[in-house]
């Protein structure tokens, strides 16, 4: 298998932007070309006004900044760059199917068969092909059998190299990897196309932290990995119903357990419920997969982690209706933010919109504030899960636009937060710990209600300044 000298990467996204830019950067050799079928993504790519890029992530707008147009590219032409690529990486979307077999849990694959399609009818040399996306352990056989089928002559290798950035930190994450996992055939021409693969990799991640090994453990580490993270806050989740009950504190059974070095600090922040286009979409997978094996057992284990994040979101809402005399209705309650996660601007399943949904039923007015989602974003989030929710289309439906009207979003925070209710915070925006709380309480409604989905703003010293303070897994 020859050195790898040209990339195309196939998706855009939040995974095939910031990964390849990082390649680029650091292989200044490898000419990198990264495709979609999405032209407008494309052009905020190519924006000159770096501000202008579709995926907000600290560091990344100096790393594109520096191989955009030297060895980076972004382009619609797939084809061609298809043509040209020694490795042809598919980085697309996999979401959770929201129609037939497998509704709600299965991974939908459609875009990746379109990849493998496209790439069986457009190559005419021998190509390895890598699978980037999240994908359900076999998926490398589907790929395989379409590619095989071309009759062209080109040879073909089917490589998983799953993604474990995670958003926000996205660039530190591509830099310094825990690890980076490459999984492939056992025979001599799999074994090549891995090292050929590890090669790209080792111009900057030191060897011990590359892992080979074969391809279905590798499709299969990568679900087990986001189940096991995911886990661990629907497990510190669960333990935060019961300090509210108790009287103890998460934060600090947190720090208690995590100093336990089998058992480890990270991923124990207890929080309004985990969000992102990853955890619950990979987890639905593995009990999708597990089901099809007839694994009911393990299916239900794993299922659970996702019932137990819905039951964190609605004890959230639920505590804000309840605490506000038994209704939201005709109130405002400000929001701060509404992205999965601080630094990022992806609001995928965030805790945000579930919260302000069953808030919305109890006819609440939201007022919300995150400083990189924009109000379109945030309507459309809100009108994305009345669809689903209902199944009909929103623009017909006089409920939704009834309950899109009583959202209004805000480009400064105390305009949000001046006359309401009660603030909640959904993400844990840095900015949030500095407002001036004075002011803020001064231009509430008494009592002044914060319902802090993050524990990160400072409890006694609102409640000093006379804010009522309810935090996640904190007993009064
Ligand atoms: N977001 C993350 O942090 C993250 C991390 C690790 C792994 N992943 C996985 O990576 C994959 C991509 O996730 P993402 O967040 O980047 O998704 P995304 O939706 O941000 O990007 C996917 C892109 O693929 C494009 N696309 C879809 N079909 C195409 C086709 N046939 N040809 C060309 N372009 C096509 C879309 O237009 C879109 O721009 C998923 O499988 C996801 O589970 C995501
Ligand atoms: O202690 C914690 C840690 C995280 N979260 C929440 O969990 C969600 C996911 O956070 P995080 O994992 O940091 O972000 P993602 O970008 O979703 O990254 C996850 O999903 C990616 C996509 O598969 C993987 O590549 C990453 O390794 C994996 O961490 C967010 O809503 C967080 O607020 C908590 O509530 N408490």
């Amino acid at each position: 298998m020859k050195e790898i000298r040209n990339i195309c990467c196939i998706g855009a996204g939040y995974v095939g932007g910031p990964t390849m830019a990082v390649i680029a950067q650091k292989c200044p050799h490898i000419t990198v070309n990264v495709v979609d079928i999405n032209a407008q993504r494309i052009a905020d790519w190519n924006d000159t006004d770096l501000s202008k890029l579709p995926i907000f992530e600290p560091g990344l707008a100096e790393v594109v900044a520096e191989a955009r147009n030297r060895n980076l590219f972004y382009s619609t032409d797939i084809e061609k760059s298809i043509q040209e690529a020694d490795a042809i990486f598919i980085s697309v979307n996999t979401p959770t199917k929201t129609y037939g077999v497998g509704k709600g849990m299965a991974a939908d694959l459609k875009f990746v068969e379109l990849c493998a399609r496209q790439i069986a009818r457009v190559a005419k040399e021998d190509k390895i092909v890598v699978e980037k996306s999240t994908l359900p352990v076999r998926t490398a056989q589907a790929i395989r059998t379409i590619l095989d089928a071309t009759g062209n002559g080109a040879q073909f290798q089917v490589l998983s190299n799953p993604e474990f950035l995670a958003e926000g930190t996205a660039i530190a994450d591509l830099y310094a990897p825990d690890r980076v996992l490459i999984g492939g055939g056992e025979d001599a021409a799999g074994q090549e196309a891995i090292q050929a693969l590890a090669a790209v990799y080792r111009n900057w991640v030191p060897k011990e932290n590359i892992f080979t090994t074969r391809v279905w453990s590798s499709e299969l580490s990568k679900l087990t990995a986001n189940a096991f993270l995911a886990q661990r806050v629907s497990s510190i989740n669960a333990i935060s119903a019961l300090c509210e009950k108790t009287g103890a504190d998460v934060d600090e059974v947190a720090k208690a357990i995590g100093m336990d070095s089998r058992i480890g600090a990270k991923f124990l922040k207890s929080s309004v419920g985990f969000g992102g286009s990853c955890f619950q979409k990979d987890i639905l997978n593995l009990v999708y997969l597990c089901r099809h094996f007839n694994l009911p057992e393990a299916a239900d284990y794993w299922e659970q982690v996702v019932k137990m994040n819905d039951y964190q979101k609605h004890r959230f809402a639920k505590n804000i209706i309840d605490s506000l005399f038994n209704t939201v209705s005709g109130k405002k309650i400000a929001f701060l933010g509404w992205a999965f996660k601080k630094d990022t601007n992806d609001t995928r399943e965030s805790a945000a919109i579930y919260v302000a949904d069953e808030l919305l039923q109890d006819r609440a007015e939201i007022h919300v504030y995150d400083p990189k989602v924009p109000a379109e974003k945030i309507y459309a989030d809100l009108e994305y899960l009345q669809t689903q929710k209902t199944g009909c289309h929103p623009e017909g439906s006089e409920a939704t636009r009834d309950l899109l009207n009583r959202v209004t979003v805000h480009q400064n925070p105390y305009d949000a937060m001046k006359d309401a209710h009660a603030i909640a915070i959904l993400t844990e925006w840095d900015e949030f710990k500095t407002y001036d709380w004075q002011k803020v309480y001064e231009e509430m409604l008494k009592p002044a209600f914060v319902f802090d989905g993050r524990n990160i703003v400072d409890k006694a010293q609102l409640e000093a300044l006379g804010f009522e303070v309810y935090n996640i897994g904190k007993g009064k």
